[in-house]
């Protein structure tokens, strides 16, 4: 289990992380998520070892410490994938991967590399030198090197950011699938809701330098205690009920995210289309609901001015208000 307790950290003067404490089981895949800038990396290289800090950090019993304790930052059991991939160019896919495994037992060792390339989908491109890849080909390759050395801790930053979204889906399902099957601890940093809700046991969601929320993905994405957290998700609507619901004085605020707005045929609540955009599954209407733009989802195209009704389930507006 890694324990992380009271983490502070800043690089000049100004605080970067404040009083952090989280813990993740082994075997538990976490993302952590939160606007640029927010202090996710540095909590990596923190957990990693490359900063130092007044908090402790723990894996199992094993106190992990940082630069002024080792000359080599990092511990043999915990690998760190930055989002620079630092690959050797002049050397292949397949050395690049095996850097670090032992040639003492050479057949063992090519098993491994290929497993690996196989888990990242570069088993094609084994003979290729790293200088000849692409971005996204060389952070499969950073993966399946972090991997290597099976670690029983792994902190993956940004991974799938390089890579093409035709190839991301597949890959990030038999990268996850592998690490569960490995039983290994991973915390990914992530701006991609799809890693952060699809991928994770638990979410930590970081504002500001500081732990804002934290839980299971399903719980905060259904239930968001602030529209901070909402948007992290992808497009938010923040209403007042008053506009929802016929005769309601209360301009207390409701979160909806643009599927739960059904275009109806009838109903309370009118809308004037202000902008259509096409998102391949379907379309995104921005609308005019009494001086608010809202957007929702609609399956055909609609024309600016056009007016619809639309409709909110009163459960659903009634359990995010509860919530707040
Ligand atoms: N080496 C550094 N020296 C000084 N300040 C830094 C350094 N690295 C990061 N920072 C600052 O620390 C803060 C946190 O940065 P960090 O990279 O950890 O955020 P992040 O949440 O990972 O951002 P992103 O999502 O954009 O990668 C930012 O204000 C950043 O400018």
């Amino acid at each position: 289990m890694l324990q992380v307790k009271n983490i502070d950290f800043s690089y000049h003067t100004s605080p970067v992380l404040q009083n952090i404490s989280f813990q993740v089981n082994k075997g538990e895949h976490v993302s952590l998520i939160g606007a640029s800038g927010c202090g996710k990396s540095t909590l990596l290289q923190l957990i990693y070892g490359l900063h130092h800090t007044d908090g402790r950090i723990y894996w199992n019993d094993i106190e992990l410490l940082g630069p002024n304790f080792n000359l080599v930052p990092g511990e043999d059991f915990i690998k760190y994938l930055a989002q620079d991939f630092d690959l050797m160019p002049p050397l292949s896919v397949a050395d690049n991967v095996g850097k670090y495994l032992s040639n003492m037992y050479p057949k063992k060792k090519k098993q491994r590399i290929q497993e690996l390339l196989e888990v990242v989908e570069m088993h094609d491109l084994a003979g290729v030198k790293a200088k000849n890849l692409s971005g996204g080909q060389q952070q499969r390759v950073a993966l399946a090197r972090a991997l290597a050395k099976q670690p029983e801790l792994l902190l993956l930053d940004e991974p799938f950011s390089h890579i093409d979204h035709f190839r991301k889906n597949n890959l990030r399902r038999r990268v996850y699938k592998y690490l569960k099957e490995q039983n290994i601890t991973c915390i990914t940093a992530t701006h991609d809701s799809t890693d952060a809700l699809s991928f994770a046991d638990k979410s930590i969601i970081m504002k500001n330098g500081k732990i804002h929320a934290q839980g299971k993905p399903k719980d905060i994405y259904t239930m968001p205690p602030n529209k901070y957290v909402a948007s992290l998700f992808g497009d938010i609507n923040e209403i007042t009920i008053n506009k929802l619901i016929e005769g309601e004085k209360s301009k207390k605020r409701v979160l909806l995210y643009p599927h739960e707005i059904n275009a109806v045929e009838n109903s309370e609540i009118s809308v004037k289309v202000l902008q259509s955009f096409f998102t391949g599954k379907e379309f995104l209407i921005k609308a005019d609901l009494k001086g608010t733009e809202i957007l929702f989802e609609h399956k055909t195209d609609l024309k600016k001015t056009e007016t619809v009704f639309v409709e909110i389930p009163k459960q659903l507006i009634l359990s995010r208000l509860k919530k707040k």
